[in-house]
């Protein structure tokens, strides 16, 4: 059961639009739905039937003392009354608690995973952070702690009085039985067995309390979970779900769009208007930060403009069934993804459906210039791609890595290429080939590319210089060289570098 919630929990993340890593409230949802994925609804079935057992017996010890008198089980039941009603408040404040701390929570788990990964081991070593990032972790921690010790401290003190007035009434009605013993009202057999069920009463309700309030609890659990599972996407949603035509041949038109990323006030992008004709390739140019990566994600929609539109085809991006479109794209991303599998599964992720197409993912490593180093690794194709669970697995340099993105991005068949930054780790004569395969490509096939290295825009048919978030020069290398403005500038000044 708590594999199948996982599962659905998965599910839901892996489906939920892009907008929601940008937002704490969507962490908070799913790691409030994960916390306690593992074990909390196992034992809300299992204390469901503990809770109904406890019931049981402790009414079959209710029914045994009330041969002595009817009052001693309802004296016994009401005074644990004030107890099981602090029990449960106290049990939901520290549920309110571990969820309004999920924050806290989060940056624990971020600070000490940092010092067990391997992604920071590095730095942490060089610039010896690992004792400054430890003292973060116990700030954040006794921030943490503090809001629950009140609670913890309050709940204690309750629990401590009101288990007293039990203790009380629990002793005061022992007394009772000893004296009636002692003046032969009931025999000594009926004394044992009353003391013993007197007790046994008060241990049967303490537990009834607990496991009633923790089943309680798994209701406030599955209210968090159905809210995480509820949650509904940021991207519009059409009910036409146009199927894109495979073709190759795409128009691509932005339409007065601009767009601030969620949760922000700042346009990221203004009233860009640009019209992307099939076959055309495309360079998007520009300072750090000038909004070129956003204007991709918009492309391939993992937002939507805030104002505009993008059209492909002349229908609005928003009309077409999502996951359609996306198999139009073949992306290279920045910050592309370096999975722990194996050579042949890291480039078959590009179409994952065609995994067993050995040949066309070959072609894709030949045309990534990644075969010539594939070919040298200890199990080639099938070399695991990390050593963290395999002994034989290797690792790789930040270019073959990045040649293995590029064959990802040719083995998906895509009408239109993307590629974000696709060279900048390549050395020299790879990024040459790669170029020339670009060359190739554009034939039949629409490609956007950003780059910093302005040599490589010059193969471009269009160059469009992003500035501060709009669009400041368009044309050929030729017409901006010759209008003088900033790309010409920037060019020059790469330029110059070069002729040092
Ligand atoms: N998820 C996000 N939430 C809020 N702001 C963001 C987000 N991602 C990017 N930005 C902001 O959007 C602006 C444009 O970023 P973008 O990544 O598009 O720039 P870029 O032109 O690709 O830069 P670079 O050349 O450095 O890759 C930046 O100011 C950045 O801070």
């Amino acid at each position: 059961m708590s594999n199948h919630i996982r599962l659905k929990i998965m599910d839901k993340a892996q489906r939920v639009d892009q907008a929601y890593y940008d937002i704490p409230e969507y962490y908070n949802k799913m790691e409030n739905a994960m916390r306690e994925v593992s074990y909390r609804p196992v034992t809300i079935v299992s204390s469901s039937f503990t809770f109904f057992s406890y019931c049981t017996t402790l009414i079959s010890y209710s029914i045994v003392l009330m041969r002595f008198s009817p009052w001693v089980p309802v004296l016994v039941i009401l005074s644990s009354i004030p107890n099981g009603i602090v029990q449960n408040k106290f049990k939901d404040k520290v549920f309110e608690v571990t969820k309004t701390k999920v924050k806290e929570r989060r940056q624990m788990n971020y600070l000490s995973n940092m010092v067990t990964s391997k992604d920071f081991s590095k730095e942490i070593r060089l610039f010896g952070i690992g004792n400054y990032i430890v003292s973060r972790y116990k700030n954040v921690f006794n921030k943490y702690f503090v809001a629950y010790k009140g609670t913890l401290v309050k709940s204690s003190l309750w629990n401590f009085m009101t288990s007293l007035l039990i203790m009380g009434v629990i002793g005061a009605l022992s007394v009772w039985l000893g004296i009636s013993a002692l003046k032969g009202y009931i025999s000594l057999g009926d004394f044992s067995l009353y003391t013993s069920s007197l007790f046994n009463i008060h241990g049967y309700i303490n537990m009834v309390i607990t496991v009633g309030a923790f089943v309680a609890q798994g209701n406030l659990y599955i209210g968090n979970l159905r809210a995480f599972l509820e949650q509904k996407s940021h991207l519009y949603e059409t009910s036409k779900k146009i199927k894109p035509r495979r073709s190759g041949e795409h128009y691509i038109k932005f339409e007065n769009v601009s767009f601030k990323y969620p949760g922000t006030d700042r346009y990221v992008l203004k009233d860009i208007n640009l019209e992307i004709y099939p076959g055309e390739t495309i360079a998007l140019v520009g300072l750090n930060g000038a909004g070129k990566s956003t204007l991709v994600k918009l492309l391939i929609r993992l937002y939507d403009p805030t104002e505009g539109r993008i059209l492909l085809d002349d229908i609005d991006l928003k009309e077409y069934d999502i996951e359609a479109l996306r198999s139009l794209y073949g992306v290279v991303f920045q910050d592309f993804c370096r999975y722990a599998f194996t050579v042949e599964e890291n480039i078959a992720i590009g179409d994952i459906d065609n995994i067993r197409d050995k040949d066309r993912i070959y072609e894709a490593a030949v045309k990534s210039k990644a075969d010539e180093f594939i070919r040298n690794l200890p199990r080639g194709y099938e070399t695991s791609l990390t050593r963290e669970f395999e002994d034989d697995g290797i690792e790789l340099s930040i270019g073959q890595w990045q040649k293995l993105a590029l064959a990802r991005a040719f083995f998906r068949d895509a009408d239109i290429l993307i590629l974000d930054e696709p060279t900048a780790s390549l050395d020299v004569e790879a990024e040459y080939e790669v170029f020339k395969l670009f060359d190739q490509l554009r034939e039949n096939r629409t490609t956007v590319f950003i780059s910093h290295r302005l040599s490589s825009a010059t193969i471009a048919s269009k160059i469009v210089f992003i500035k501060d978030g709009m669009i400041s020069e368009v044309g050929t290398h030729r017409e901006l060289m010759e209008k003088g403005g900033d790309y010409a500038r920037l060019f020059k000044m790469q330029a110059e570098r070069y002729q040092e």
